[in-house]
């Protein structure tokens, strides 16, 4: 499956969510990267077909979606909120959805074994749903993603909340999900998008600041991020002096993540270019007025 969007908009009353987006996705795992109202969710929903883009248009092979059926066959979606009945147990949701999906009794059957043993809950199936930990319900949430075997899935901020085994254990069941097919991830976490995701947007105020591999984005950083240790009582001072990222520390000494050109003090080291800080220079430069 080849998915491409077409200057994608979207419009919510008077205000633009999203504006012209252009994206061309290929089986793969792909990061979609962005603030608290970026348009991620909005994105995803288009792609999931429970929103119609105001204009623009999705390809699937070449060809615009004339069979939203057959579409929403092919695709596999586990929202940000996955709500489901807490009084059912494992097993009785995923049949009942794969009911729901036309999906015939003799498929489904040794499908949803298949699955269950994937995200490994074979020991919670004949659990309720309410009985599950947050980790297993996001793995309950994928099991039902990948029910009819997608060839393009769509995850919206899948790890926010877990604990970090669950991320990883979580990270690594989309991972081997993305051999054959689209994973679309959507997360405020670089760091899940550095270690799952071979390609990245970064998307911002409705457009995208970046799209490409997370090597190229690691780059953005290159030479531009810098780490300093300060005494904490001059911390307000090389707020006012630079462009600080991020804090870390407490008490008496503070280590500084610091944007510049150039090194900020003789004692400041170099930072790798990753994930994060390549996307911390683009929203930061963007924030400042461009990336001129
Ligand atoms: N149904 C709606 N009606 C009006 N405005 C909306 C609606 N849904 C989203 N918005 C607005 O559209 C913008 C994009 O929201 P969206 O949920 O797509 O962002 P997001 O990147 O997914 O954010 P988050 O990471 O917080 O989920 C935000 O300004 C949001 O307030």
């Amino acid at each position: 499956m080849r998915i491409e969007m077409l200057g994608i908009e979207k419009w919510y009353r008077k205000k633009q969510v999203l504006n012209g987006l252009e994206w061309r996705l290929e089986p793969g795992m792909y990061g979609l990267l962005g603030k608290n109202g970026a348009g991620k969710t909005t994105l995803m929903r288009i792609l999931a077909s429970i929103l119609k883009p105001d204009a623009g248009e999705i390809r699937v092979d070449g060809s615009p979606i004339r069979d939203i059926k057959e579409y929403r066959r092919r695709i596999g979606y586990l929202p940000q909120e996955f709500a489901v009945y807490p009084e059912m147990r494992v097993t009785e949701v995923l049949e009942y959805l794969a009911v729901l999906s036309e999906l015939p009794r003799a498929a489904y059957r040794p499908r949803i074994k298949a699955l269950l043993k994937q995200v490994n809950l074979e020991e919670q199936a004949a659990k309720r749903v309410r009985q599950l930990s947050g980790g297993m319900k996001r793995r309950l949430g994928i099991a039902q993603a990948l029910l009819t075997d997608p060839e393009l899935l769509i995850v919206d901020e899948p790890t926010a909340g877990l604990d970090p085994e669950e991320r990883i254990r979580f990270r690594s069941l989309l991972t081997a999900s993305a051999r054959d097919r689209i994973v679309l991830l959507s997360t405020h976490i670089p760091g899940d998008v550095e270690a799952a995701c071979g390609q990245a947007a970064v998307l911002d105020g409705g457009r995208f600041l970046f799209r490409g591999s997370c090597r190229e984005l690691a780059e953005k950083a290159e030479g531009k991020v810098w780490q300093l240790e300060v005494p904490a009582a001059e911390e307000e001072t090389w707020r006012q002096k630079c462009e600080v990222l991020e804090i870390q520390g407490q008490g008496k000494e503070l280590r500084l993540k610091i944007l510049a050109d150039k090194a900020p003090d003789p004692k400041a080291e170099r930072c790798g270019g990753n994930v994060e800080n390549g996307y911390m220079v683009l929203i930061r430069s963007q924030e400042k007025g461009g990336l001129g």
